[in-house]
């Protein structure tokens, strides 16, 4: 019979308590109080001056040895089935039947006292609600579900779990579920209704959706729920070092505080504690943060390299890795950090923790990149990937680059006058260099039109506050680079303007993606000249495939366009392009270029190094 992993963590915690002199108390399976269970009033909590449990658990690097001897392989979270699980729920009084029925914050998970009162993310909304056990479809506008009703889905690999239909089919954990309600989802997306079953049921996954389409939840709901559910985890007891359970990395600072909050929502009053950590914000700050305990590490890769070195934050008991933006994140410019990351600083091997990759795009040659991170994994696409949603109206105008600010001026004076009336919208604009985004915003307004702006060389001070001011419609144009290019979610973004276009049809699919989300249309303008014309091939057929109207004169230079020019599709070919790169016929050789379905091995997948950053060569990067 195999061993999970829970099952030899949990028996290695009563060794160890029987081994020692009983002189301080131990968690057994007996004690053995759920993360969800431990925000409880006081008078339930036993115990609670007492020692804490890690105190004398395992030491140092021992906790690494925990990993080895155990599997998660197959048989999944601690190699439990989903309906393992159900029952389990109930030994231990899951499915939130026990209020009142053991400890809270201050019962210690992470490794430290939190005494903190845990700040409601959700403002002072209505709670009367959350506690009804069911997800009202009615009442909840929330997403627009008709938008996703045909939409094409695609597995691959072995023994696919099924999808669900609904929350309450998933075994989330009636904590878990509460605050899907407070954040009004009322039914899964479909790369929820995937994805969550899969990494529940113990499988890595690399999954690709369309933008704004909820993966973070996606990635969040079994991480969250996996660790409610999961035995006591006894972390090793290293001065000052943390052992998160769970690490979530992120291309950008801004996507990292963003899957924060949510993942904060999510876990609100569940015991799981969720912590970030990012550049450019003092370091301190976040080490106080993460020494008050830290189950979810939400981190970008630089800072969390720093953390690692100072030996501030250990990998060694991660279960769950999640990359969101998993392509931008092994391109070029990050592949390397990733890989020092995954590979060499002390993380459990692949199949040892559940991995899952997340994005929008996955070209052919990221998910070779990408597999060896992963351990006999499901590929999920979700939509026709690489492609941009229907929702989205795209428009593409040929515009001189000496014309593009009176062209702009004149969108934006056609957009205030059909607004006037109606509810403030906000407007993207995105531009290739940070001296661009500079000079336009400064002439935006000048010419009365509210904008700020947002790039790497910002302070991060003032990036965050430029975020601020865009959301709250105080200055609702955003002048940005790519650094915003990628998983940002507002919600009044109405518009998005390319004034100039990325040199990587993936970057525009991510650009034009920050509109039209959860169901909502949108409507994304680009501009485009001569400059651009090795973009005329890959974007009139990601028009094409969504149903936008190709002008004819784009097609003219799309047929005159070679592939040599420019990334063109590179998922697979067909029109549901999201192909699994283990079913191309490419799988297990060595290739010499790119998988590139009908195309002619262009030399520019031949290099490597031509892939990624989404700028031109001698054009200074607009990423951190
Ligand atoms: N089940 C759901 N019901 C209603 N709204 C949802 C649901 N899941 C997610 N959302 C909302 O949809 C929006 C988009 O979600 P999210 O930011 O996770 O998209 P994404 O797929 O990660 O996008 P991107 O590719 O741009 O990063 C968010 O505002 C989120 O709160």
């Amino acid at each position: 019979m195999s061993t999970s992993w829970a099952d030899s963590v949990a028996k290695s915690a009563s060794e160890t308590a029987v081994s020692d002199n009983n002189s301080l108390r131990r968690p057994t399976r007996a004690t053995y109080v759920p993360p969800h269970l431990r925000n409880r009033p006081a008078s339930d909590t036993p115990n609670l001056s007492g020692p804490s449990p890690e105190r004398t658990s395992l030491n140092g690097a021992s906790g690494g040895s925990q990993w080895s001897q155990s599997s998660m392989g197959g048989g999944g979270l601690g190699g439990r089935t989903n309906h393992e699980m159900g029952r389990q729920s109930q030994v231990y009084g899951y499915a939130g039947a026990g209020r009142g029925g053991g400890g809270r914050w201050n019962n210690r998970i992470g490794g430290r006292n939190r005494r903190e009162k845990e700040v409601n993310p959700f403002g002072d909304s209505d709670e009367a609600d959350v506690t009804d056990h069911t997800f009202n479809e009615q009442e909840n506008p929330g997403i627009n579900f008709d938008a996703y009703e045909d939409i094409p889905v695609e597995t691959s690999g072995e023994n696919v779990p099924p999808p669900v239909n609904t929350f309450t089919e998933i075994d989330l954990g009636e904590l878990l579920n509460q605050n899907i309600r407070r954040c009004k989802y009322v039914k899964p997306t479909p790369v929820q209704r995937h994805a969550i079953p899969i990494v529940l049921g113990g499988r890595d996954l690399m999954a690709c959706a369309q933008t704004g389409s909820g993966k973070t939840a996606a990635f969040c709901f079994p991480i969250i729920s996996g660790i409610m559910r999961e035995q006591y985890v006894q972390r090793p007891r290293v001065a000052r070092t943390v052992y998160p359970l769970a690490l979530i990395l992120s291309p950008t600072r801004e996507l990292s505080c963003q899957i924060h909050d949510e993942a904060k929502k999510f876990s609100y009053q569940t015991g799981v504690k969720v912590v970030v950590a990012y550049g450019g914000a003092p370091i301190n700050q976040q080490l106080r943060e993460l020494e008050r305990g830290v189950d979810i590490l939400v981190a970008t890769p630089g800072r969390l390299v720093d953390l690692l070195e100072r030996a501030r934050v250990s990998l060694q008991m991660i279960r769950y890795l999640a990359l969101d933006e998993a392509d931008r994140m092994l391109d070029m410019g990050f592949e390397p950090q990733i890989r020092k990351i995954v590979e060499q600083m002390g993380m459990p091997d692949r199949g040892m923790r559940r991995t899952m990759l997340f994005s929008a795009t996955f070209p052919i040659e990221i998910q070779r990149l990408a597999s060896d991170f992963l351990s006999n994994y499901i590929f999920l696409a979700v939509g026709r990937v690489g492609s941009s949603t229907d929702l989205i109206v795209q428009r593409v105008e040929f515009v001189q680059e000496s014309d593009k600010r009176s062209h702009l001026m004149d969108l934006l004076h056609a957009q205030r006058e059909n607004v006037a009336h109606s509810k403030q919208t906000l407007t993207l604009v995105f531009v290739e260099t940070k001296k661009g985004a500079d000079s336009l915003e400064h002439w935006l307004c000048i010419n009365g039109f509210p904008a700020t702006i947002i790039h790497g060389d910002r302070t991060q001070q003032e990036r965050e506050l430029a975020l601020r001011s865009f959301k709250s419609g105080k200055t609702p144009i955003l002048v940005a680079t790519d650094v915003a290019a990628r998983g940002l979610d507002i919600p009044d973004v109405a518009h998005v303007v390319n004034f100039d276009l990325p040199n990587d049809i993936d970057d525009y699919v991510h650009r034009i993606g920050r509109t039209g989300r959860a169901g909502k249309t949108g409507l994304a303008t680009a501009f485009f000249n001569e400059g651009k014309s090795s973009l005329a091939r890959p974007l009139a057929e990601l028009m094409q495939e969504a149903s936008q109207e190709v002008p004819a004169w784009l097609t003219r230079y799309a047929s005159r366009a070679h592939y040599g020019g420019s990334k063109t599709r590179r998922y697979g070919g067909g029109r549901f392009g999201g192909r699994d790169f283990r079913r191309e016929g490419s799988y297990g050789r060595n290739l010499d270029h790119y998988g590139l379905v009908g195309g002619n091995g262009s030399s520019a997948y031949k290099v490597p190094g031509n892939y990624g950053g989404g700028y031109a060569p001698g054009v200074a990067s607009a990423w951190d």
